[in-house]
């Protein structure tokens, strides 16, 4: 993979967000006075259940819901600036949710849809691409272990086949981090086992990765820092290892578990 898509230094925190509240439908709290600082260089994941508000918190961060600004003590910087480009915002982070899939449903070949990130496009009309642009998606599906399937058309691909593609496309930017919601949703254990490996690959390469999930499992051994969410809140933030513990999950999901490790995965298992 290209040096320029390793973590580039930044003096400033990636992220920085205090007290945010987003209020949407009727009045409901989707997030609830969230704080939060991500610095350049950190793998984390927001684990919650199912209405946690783990789509919304990336949707503040894609300046699709936009905080109260009620208070004078809110904080809702990313590297240190308040006001952004949405462009800019959005190719600093890669993001890649159930959504983003959901448009994919044309007919738009693995290499366009790659193609398609540098443009923030669903697919290709009548851009003009550049050798450089070309020679970059190709890197990257090479990377990824995609270039057999290049040509296949995304809506004849399996859901992990395409998800790594929607991955492809966010990597051309080089972004400072990669924002995946969900990606191993529908997911058989073989894809299962596939995504993880090609996920350690990235956060191998210096992308740094923060990965929402409601799934334990999920949580690649390169990640260290996890943040319980439920109801809009954020519960814990610390390492690994100190937060998944079966009282942590208890409070989250509701259920008695037992954490077993192996690997550097974390697993619950029914207690
Ligand atoms: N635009 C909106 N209008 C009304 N309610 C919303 C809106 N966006 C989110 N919500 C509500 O906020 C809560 C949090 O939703 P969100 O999708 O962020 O949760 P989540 O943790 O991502 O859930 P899941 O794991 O099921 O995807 C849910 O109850 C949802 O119905």
């Amino acid at each position: 993979m290209n040096k320029n898509i390793k973590t580039r230094k930044a003096d400033q925190p990636l992220l920085e967000f205090r007290n945010i509240t987003v209020i949407k439908g009727d009045n409901k709290k989707v997030l609830d006075s969230v704080s939060i600082t991500i610095n350049a260089g950190e793998n984390l994941a927001i684990l919650g259940p199912n209405g946690a508000g783990k789509s919304s918190f990336i949707k503040t961060i894609a300046r699709e819901y936009y905080p109260l600004q009620c208070d004078n003590d809110v904080s809702f910087k990313v590297l240190g600036q308040d006001r952004w480009n949405i462009f800019d915002l959005r190719f600093l982070f890669g993001i890649v949710s159930n959504d983003l899939q959901h448009t994919f449903t044309r007919d738009i070949t693995g290499l366009e849809t790659v193609l398609s990130g540098f443009f923030g496009s669903v697919g290709l009309y009548k851009e003009r691409l550049t050798r450089s642009m070309k020679r970059k998606a190709a890197e990257i599906i090479g990377f990824l272990e995609l270039s057999h399937l290049k040509d296949r058309r995304i809506n004849e691909m399996s859901s992990g086949e395409a998800r790594r593609f929607l991955i492809g496309r966010a990597l051309v930017h080089d972004p400072r981090a990669l924002i995946l919601d969900e990606p191993t949703n529908s997911l058989d254990l073989h894809a299962l086992y596939k995504f993880s490996n090609i996920l350690r690959k990235i956060a191998k390469a210096g992308v740094n990765i923060i990965l929402v999930t409601q799934n334990i499992q999920d949580i690649i051994p390169e990640i260290d820092r996890v943040i319980l969410m439920k109801k809009g809140k954020f519960l814990e933030d610390g390492p690994k290892g100190r937060i998944l513990n079966g009282k942590n999950i208890k409070k989250l999901f509701g259920v008695p578990v037992e954490i077993k490790t192996k690997d550097g995965y974390y697993y619950a298992l029914r207690a």
